[in-house]
């Protein structure tokens, strides 16, 4: 639906001012998928994202939505497409002097409709984000969640092919953004929009975003199916965001004792991490058995990273050589993926 072939965006006019925000973008949004965009601030996002409209053009490369190449448009060019392209920002954008319905039908209006093309096309819109009963209401009169959603109701209002959502819902707390991503899963499966979203919360990825590419100092530095990228992250950017996520987490007091080898009497501190088949299997239980020894567990999660179960558990047993070669035995015969934290007294 959407892709970038070897995207540069240079700011600034002579070359000493000159400031690289995207370098050699290679990128593809899949067709009806959700794709996300993570990155810290400044690193390119809302830049890579407002190329796709029009909003801004690319130095060099291509960037190609629905088969045309944007930076080739003329301003009418531009006008057609941005029809065919929806948007959602992280502070709404709606007119305050105008209710939620009359923010909706604004692209309408501006498209040249009739008034009762208008209403036609307006209130399902605001029953679909369940706001049917809010059309007389202005922003100021509705709560931050519910801005969000007229403001999705109005990114959809020319039956766009894709919604462009910059931060949706970086301006919302934990519950109303659970909601606003359900809204928009819900909008992906029902119309078959293609959704590319950029955010710095990987919360938001890892909840709806089928496909990230992660993004740092205008580089893509990782890309892929969300759960293989977030299951096993292969750059350290990556795996500094993914470092905030909720999950399990070495508690403080046994991540300042752990040792880097083995001392005398020592246990080995370990993440197992469970996906896949071996979600589905009753391999703790069976862990303990194979080693012989006590196993603790320190720390542990269940978890849904783009609609697969995921589990990682953190526990420690003792670092002998014979435990420790049994449970690489035990490693390799499961598949299972583990990593060494260190060792504790
Ligand atoms: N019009 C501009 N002129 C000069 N520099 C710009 C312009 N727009 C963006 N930049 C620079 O490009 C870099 C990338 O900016 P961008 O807004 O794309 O980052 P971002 O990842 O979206 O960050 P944030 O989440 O903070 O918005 C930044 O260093 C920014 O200062």
């Amino acid at each position: 639906m959407v892709a970038f072939e070897a995207v540069t965006k240079r700011f600034g006019r002579d070359d000493e001012n000159q400031f690289t925000a995207l370098d050699g973008i290679d990128l593809s949004v899949a067709r009806g998928a959700i794709t996300g965009i993570i990155g810290r601030s400044g690193a390119g996002k809302s830049t890579l994202i407002r190329l796709v409209n029009g909003l801004e053009r690319a130095t060099s490369g291509r960037v190609v939505v629905d088969g045309v190449e944007v930076g080739g448009l003329s301003e009418s060019g531009l006008r057609d497409l941005r029809r065919e392209i929806g948007m959602i920002f992280q502070h709404f954008n709606l007119l305050s002097s105008r209710t939620a319905f009359e923010n909706v039908a604004l692209p309408l209006e501006i498209a040249g409709l009739p008034a009762k093309a208008i209403r036609d096309k307006v209130g399902p819109l605001l029953d679909l984000v369940g706001l049917g009963d809010k059309a007389n209401r202005y922003p100021s009169e509705l709560s931050g969640g519910q801005k969000q959603r007229i403001g999705i109701a109005r990114a959809l209002a020319t039956s766009p092919k894709l919604l462009l959502s910059d931060e949706a819902t970086s301006a919302l707390d934990p519950e109303t953004t659970q909601s606003i991503l359900d809204l928009l899963k819900r909008i992906n499966a029902e119309l078959g929009l293609t959704v590319l979203l950029i955010t710095h919360e990987m919360e938001v990825v890892k909840t709806i975003a089928s496909d990230v590419a992660v993004i740092d100092r205008g580089r893509i530095v990782e890309k892929g199916r969300t759960f293989d990228v977030f299951t096993d992250p292969k750059h350290e950017t990556t795996r500094a965001l993914l470092s905030g996520l909720a999950g399990a987490k070495l508690p403080e007091a046994i991540a300042r004792k752990l040792a880097a080898t083995p001392q005398a009497v020592s246990r080995a501190v370990v993440r197992v991490t469970f996906f896949g088949e071996t979600a589905q299997q009753p391999l703790v239980s069976r862990l303990i058995q194979e080693l012989g020894s006590e196993v603790n567990i320190i720390a542990g999660t269940i978890d849904e990273i783009a609609g697969e179960p995921y589990g990682s558990l953190v526990i420690a047993y003792s670092a002998t050589p014979e435990v420790l070669a049994r449970a690489e035995r035990f490693y390799c015969q499961t598949g299972l993926q583990t990593e060494v934290l260190g060792y504790v007294a």
